[in-house]
């Protein structure tokens, strides 16, 4: 028998990937129709995918993960001056639960204005969310045909809000734990995420395996997952998958999140309850509850799922 470890990362699953390119694309034509499903069957199977987007060039990731080095290189005086009104929002520095993990967390709409006036840097990471936002959009979209609902996603799309995430984890000092973010799942709708070239990521497979994620270097490549919020929404079709980040090597990782959660409500369209898939989730305001949770763990208290 092998050790536990070693048999969670036995596994014969492959994330599924998606060509997004908006040269293949279009709505209403049938490779749009056909990539819709294919969305929507990697969704309920694995909660995951890796995308690829051609609106993103080398020279744009160069210039991202580049800032995002000077960023975390400012001293730590300077990064805590990042602060925002909102728990766990502005910078978050290393901590007792993840030791090797820094923080800076751009919340919509104040932000611009915000990030430009703290430095230049977390401007070029606030005006890449633009293009990700286009990405996630296309994305939700593409879900909401898939069910047969997309005549409640303009309203849907119009309460949305994005947090952009920029993180650093170091690598672990001899002595030190490797887990650079414990199992979680996402509370958002949506997470888009891109790593510099160091891999890390680990999804869970519906067997409880551990899929390690290793995706393509090229600039069009991103990782999209999804969090309790679609699944509530899909009233339990779409699977939030738990994720963790594992820290092997010698080299720091970093990684850009974009991550979606509406201001209005979660709601199941009526179209998804019938008497074989009766109603999952009461419908809940989605950002209020997110907020309440992290006031909850900003105040000591034990709390799940992660944002
Ligand atoms: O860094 C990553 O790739 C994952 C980060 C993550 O899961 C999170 O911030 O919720
Ligand atoms: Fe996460």
């Amino acid at each position: 028998m092998l050790p536990e470890k070693m048999r969670n990362l036995q596994t014969c699953h492959k994330l599924p990937i998606i060509d997004l390119s908006c040269k293949n694309l279009e709505k209403g034509n049938g490779s749009w129709t056909s990539t819709c499903m294919v969305v929507r069957q990697a969704l309920e199977e694995y909660g995951c995918f890796e995308a690829f987007h051609d609106k993103f060039t080398p020279q744009l990731h160069a210039a991202i993960f580049h800032a995002l080095g000077e960023l975390f290189d400012l001293p730590i005086e300077t990064k805590r001056c990042y602060t925002s009104n909102m728990p766990l929002y502005g910078y978050s520095g290393e901590s007792v639960q993840a030791p090797l993990r820094e923080s800076v967390n751009i919340e919509e709409p104040t932000a611009y204005e915000k990030a430009r006036s703290f430095t230049g840097l977390l401007e070029t990471v606030y005006s890449y969310s633009k293009q990700l936002s286009n990405l996630d959009q296309m994305v939700q979209r593409m879900v909401f045909e898939s069910f047969g609902v997309e005549k409640y996603y303009d309203l849907h799309i119009k309460s949305t809000t994005n947090l952009m995430r920029a993180i650093k984890y170091r690598h672990p000092e001899k002595s030190e734990t490797n887990i650079g973010i414990g199992p979680h799942v996402d509370a958002t709708l949506l997470t888009i995420l891109r790593q510099n070239q160091v891999d890390g990521l680990q999804i869970q497979a519906k067997d409880g395996s551990w899929i390690e994620v290793a995706p393509s270097s090229s600039s069009s490549s991103f990782v999209v997952l999804a969090g309790v919020a679609f699944k509530a929404w899909s009233n339990g079709r779409i699977h939030s998958p738990l994720h963790r980040v594992i820290m092997h090597g010698d080299n720091a990782r970093y990684s850009l999140g974009l991550f979606t959660y509406s201001k209005g409500l979660i709601e199941t369209p009526e179209e998804l309850v019938d008497e074989q898939h009766p109603l999952m989730f009461e419908p809940y305001h989605h950002l209020e509850s997110v907020l309440l949770h992290l006031s909850a763990i900003y105040n000591g208290r034990d709390a799940k799922p992660d944002m």
